[in-house]
């Protein structure tokens, strides 16, 4: 594509004399990925600004680099190649969704934000389109996929670049819907700007990434931008029970929206006769395209509100209701979420392995488990390093109060000081409380399967379906399953 073409799509921008006939044929945020014919995208970003560094890219084979006002105030440019965007984030977008042919706006496009569920209900979307016969892309925390393609991600929402390239991927492949969990980081970065959303879920919001986002609010209004008029274009589907689902649903046009509660039946989608099991809930499902008796294979409250959500999402789109909750039944899981281990019929002790890496999912996690555990309930956690550090103490506390026995331990230390973390979490603790502190999560996870009695239930929370540990700035393979798997083994004297 030329440079000229691209560089028309960015506000305020003017292509330099000398380069009306520059190809670009690649695009590249980090200066040094830059080769021959890549235009070079310099982001500012929390450490450095990306911009500085346009004559490393140039040098590498960039034909431009367009940087911001700050980057070449700093770093003052000797080529005619480098130009600059007041709004680099806004740019990125432009530039991605203009070089890869506006893929977000060729694919029916379904973006869930929300703290907790996003996940779990961008697979159910998946599921309930699938098999209703309709080719979706996913994309999220696990994996970007579609039919006969998967790669693990590394981020939720991918950067503007990597985002445009993977859905022009999946419009070539014939993908009809995208569907995708969209990041408050993604949302505040605008790396999703350039997609229109025909369905825009909010699941709820509550204590996260503090260390991120200023408060609350700022966390709230980053959230709240997906369903502004630039990314939405169609439907809102929010939760009623979240108190800032409410927010949301006062600001917008009624038309526009469909609310759902678990609770009240007030909302466009709802539920009633709720009848709680181990291995799931069946109830009757209220929506605006009618009601049908359903059964649900997802255990605990916040799985019916992600249920409801994805119910919602797809009836928009123009599933058949009697479909979906004919379907509902086969839904076989998401990795990490509610995750059983269980090596035999035998097992006298039930463990699950689950992502619940905020204060709400795990006070859900453990009050969704808790009536299906006859014995004691002991739950093995730690919180991620480098990340919003105030959650830790409230974690504690609310492991000290609801489990039989907390068992403190590390998550994802990263760069910080693992011992620091255990103190954090144990900060939230009362010492009545008397958790058990167990710094390396092998030792933790084996000692809590070891030391349970017949009937507990041992839940691993934090890392879900995470295949590695972060210790500093290395990434080792560590799978809570598989280290649950052995200690069973050892539990019941199985050999391999
Ligand atoms: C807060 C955040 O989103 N940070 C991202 C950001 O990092 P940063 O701002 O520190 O980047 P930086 O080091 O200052 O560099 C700025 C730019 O200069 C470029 N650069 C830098 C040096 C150089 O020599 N040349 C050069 O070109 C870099 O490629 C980058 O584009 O840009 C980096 C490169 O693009 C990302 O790797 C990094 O993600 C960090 C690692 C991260 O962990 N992000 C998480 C928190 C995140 O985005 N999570 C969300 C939410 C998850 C959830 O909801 O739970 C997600 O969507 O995954
Ligand atoms: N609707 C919900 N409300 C509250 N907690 C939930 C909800 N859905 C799931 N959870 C809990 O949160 C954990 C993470 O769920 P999920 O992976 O679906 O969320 P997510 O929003 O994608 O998380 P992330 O921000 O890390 O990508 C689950 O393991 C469960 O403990
Ligand atoms: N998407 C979340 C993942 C947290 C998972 C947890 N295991 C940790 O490392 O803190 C985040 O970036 O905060
Ligand atoms: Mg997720």
């Amino acid at each position: 594509m030329k440079l000229r073409e691209l560089l028309a799509v960015v506000d305020g921008v003017e292509l330099p004399p000398g380069f009306e006939d520059a190809e670009v044929e690649g695009l590249k945020t980090n200066s040094h990925a830059c080769g021959v014919g890549d235009l070079f995208i310099g982001m500012p970003g929390t450490r450095v600004d990306g911009g500085e560094f346009w004559a490393s890219a140039i040098a590498s084979g960039a034909v431009a680099a367009i940087v911001s006002p700050e980057a070449i105030q700093k770093n003052p440019p000797t080529s005619e190649a480098v130009v600059s965007a007041n709004n680099m984030n806004q740019a990125c977008a432009q530039i991605a969704s203009a070089f890869y042919g506006y893929p977000g706006q060729k694919l029916k496009m379904v973006g869930v934000t929300g703290t907790n569920g996003k996940t779990t209900t961008t697979h159910l979307i998946e599921f309930l389109l699938n098999k209703a016969n309709l080719s979706t892309a996913l994309m999220g925390t696990l994996y970007t996929r579609w039919a006969g393609f998967e790669q693990t991600a590394a981020y939720t929402t991918p950067f503007a670049v990597e985002l445009q390239q993977q859905l022009a991927q999946a419009v070539d492949a014939g993908c009809e819907f995208g569907v995708m969990e969209v990041s408050s980081h993604a949302l505040a970065q605008g790396r999703v700007l350039g997609c229109q959303f025909e369905v825009a879920v909010f699941s709820n919001l509550t204590q996260d990434h503090l260390d991120y986002h200023t408060d609350m609010e700022d966390y709230f209004a980053a959230k709240a931008l997906l369903f502004s008029s630039d990314y939405l274009k169609g439907r809102a589907i929010i939760n009623a029970d979240d108190a800032y689902g409410q927010q949301l649903i006062a600001g917008l046009n009624a038309e526009q929206v469909w609310s759902y509660s678990v609770n009240h039946n007030s909302a466009d989608l709802w539920m009633s006769d709720l009848n709680y099991e181990p291995n799931g809930v069946s109830g009757t499902l209220h929506t605006p395209k009618g009601d049908v008796a359903f059964r649900s294979p997802l255990v605990g409250q916040y799985n019916l509100e992600n249920l409801l959500a994805a119910v919602g999402a797809v009836l928009h789109l123009g599933v058949d209701l009697n479909l979906v909750a004919s379907v509902i039944p086969e839904f076989p899981g998401v990795p990490g979420r509610m995750e059983r281990v269980q090596i035999t019929s035998k097992q006298d002790i039930s463990v699950i392995v689950d992502y619940a890496h905020t204060p709400d999912s795990l006070e859900n996690l453990l009050k969704a488990a808790r009536p299906f555990i006859p014995g004691k309930m002991i739950c093995v956690f730690g919180c991620g390093g480098d990340r919003d550090r105030t959650k830790r103490p409230k974690m504690g506390k609310i492991a000290a109060d609801l489990a039989d026995v907390a068992v403190v331990t590390s998550d994802n230390p990263r760069t910080e000081d693992p011992e620091r973390i255990l103190q954090d979490i144990l900060a939230g603790i009362p010492p009545t409380a008397n958790p058990t502190v167990i710094g390396d999560r092998a030792t933790a996870i084996r000692t809590a399967i070891l030391q349970a009695q017949p009937g507990d239930g041992v839940l691993l929370a934090g890392k879900g379906h995470e295949d590695y540990q972060i210790l500093g700035t290395e990434k080792i393979h560590f799978d809570d399953r598989e280290h649950a798997r052995d200690a069973l083994q050892e539990r019941l004297g199985i050999r391999d």
